[in-house]
């Protein structure tokens, strides 16, 4: 029997999102307070093997062409670093809407890391492997731990892990995928340019919960009101969540179409489910606990 190693790809949610400025070579300055939901994608690896990997799920057909996918590219990095190590085949289950601001591709390619890391002895904290989270995606060294931190710069400046208190949320998604880099255009930021936008709230891992969302309503996503501009529908949702009875903070993730709400307790996140999705049965709709 081949052993068999298994791990969680997360969605990633930004509880906050504000974007600095855009560099010289056209990469966008951000500050980000990042955590993660308990569910999302499973990715599991049959050390050994030839590099490969299979996909099944509701939204693999999403997930664009297999040789493509960030999975492969990420162990192709991993490879770079490791001329020695083990591969393997990999099979991907993929729930995690694509294209959503969530980091379904990003926490992929880091869940393979993290397999590689396991299945050849390599510590998480080992250079090598930051080095290729950073050249798979933005987004990726973030996911490599999986817990809520501050992240600047383009991605690669990571904040201490913040062990705060976890929040009770909805994640919902509209179902309309939206590019990162159309985002980012629509925002029409000059290169070299800084924004000038508010600066970032202070967050610490004392804070109780209700202390912690005050903290947040004070930051905001500076992507969303490019990407209601492209995808109206964010508007919808925002109005919706923040009208839901127990409902604390409704902002966008990343950049877009999901958006989260922090609730009160699991009981009003609940029933804002049912709620939401009665009246729009084709949206994704998922409570979650972040941290
Ligand atoms: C906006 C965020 O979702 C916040 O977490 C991420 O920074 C995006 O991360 P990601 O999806 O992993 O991004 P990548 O796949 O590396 O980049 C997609 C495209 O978005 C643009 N991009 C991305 C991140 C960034 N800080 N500045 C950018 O301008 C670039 O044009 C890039 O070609
Ligand atoms: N494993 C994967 N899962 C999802 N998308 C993938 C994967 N591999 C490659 N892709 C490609 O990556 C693109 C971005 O998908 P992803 O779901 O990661 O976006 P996102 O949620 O907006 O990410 P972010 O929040 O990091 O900007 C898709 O257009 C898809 O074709």
């Amino acid at each position: 029997m081949p052993h068999v190693l298994t791990e969680r790809a997360p969605a990633k949610i930004n509880l906050t999102l504000h974007v600095l400025g855009r560099r010289a070579d056209g990469w966008h300055m951000l500050e980000s307070l990042v955590a993660f939901s308990r569910s999302g994608d499973a990715l599991s690896l049959v050390a050994g093997e030839p590099l490969a990997l299979s996909i099944e799920g509701p939204t693999a057909p999403a997930s664009g062409a297999l040789d493509d996918n960030l999975v492969l590219r990420a162990a192709r990095n991993f490879a770079k670093h490791y001329a020695d190590a083990k591969l393997g085949a990999f099979h991907l289950v993929k729930r995690l809407p694509v294209a959503a601001g969530i980091g379904g591709g990003s926490s992929d390619a880091a869940a393979a890391l993290r397999l590689l890391a396991r299945a050849n002895g390599i510590s998480l904290m080992d250079m090598g492997l930051s080095e290729a989270a950073r050249e798979t995606g933005a987004d990726v060294p973030v996911c490599l731990a999986r817990r809520a931190r501050m992240m600047r710069g383009v991605g690669e400046d990571l904040g201490p892990l913040l062990a705060f208190p976890p929040l009770i949320g909805l994640i919902v998604n509209p179902g309309e995928p939206l590019e990162t880099k159309s985002v980012f255009a629509t925002m029409n930021i000059a290169p070299g340019a800084e924004t000038g936008f508010g600066a970032h709230p202070t967050v610490s891992a004392v804070m109780p919960a209700e202390g912690l969302i005050a903290a947040l309503r004070k930051g905001r996503n500076d992507m969303e009101a490019a990407a209601c501009r492209l995808a109206p529908i964010i508007g919808d949702v925002l109005a919706i969540l923040s009208a839901a009875p127990g409902c604390r903070l409704a902002r966008m993730s990343g950049s877009g179409a999901t958006c989260f709400a922090l609730f009160k307790d699991c009981r009003t996140a609940a029933r804002a489910k049912k709620a939401i999705l009665r009246a729009h049965p084709a949206w994704w709709v998922k409570t979650c606990v972040l941290n």
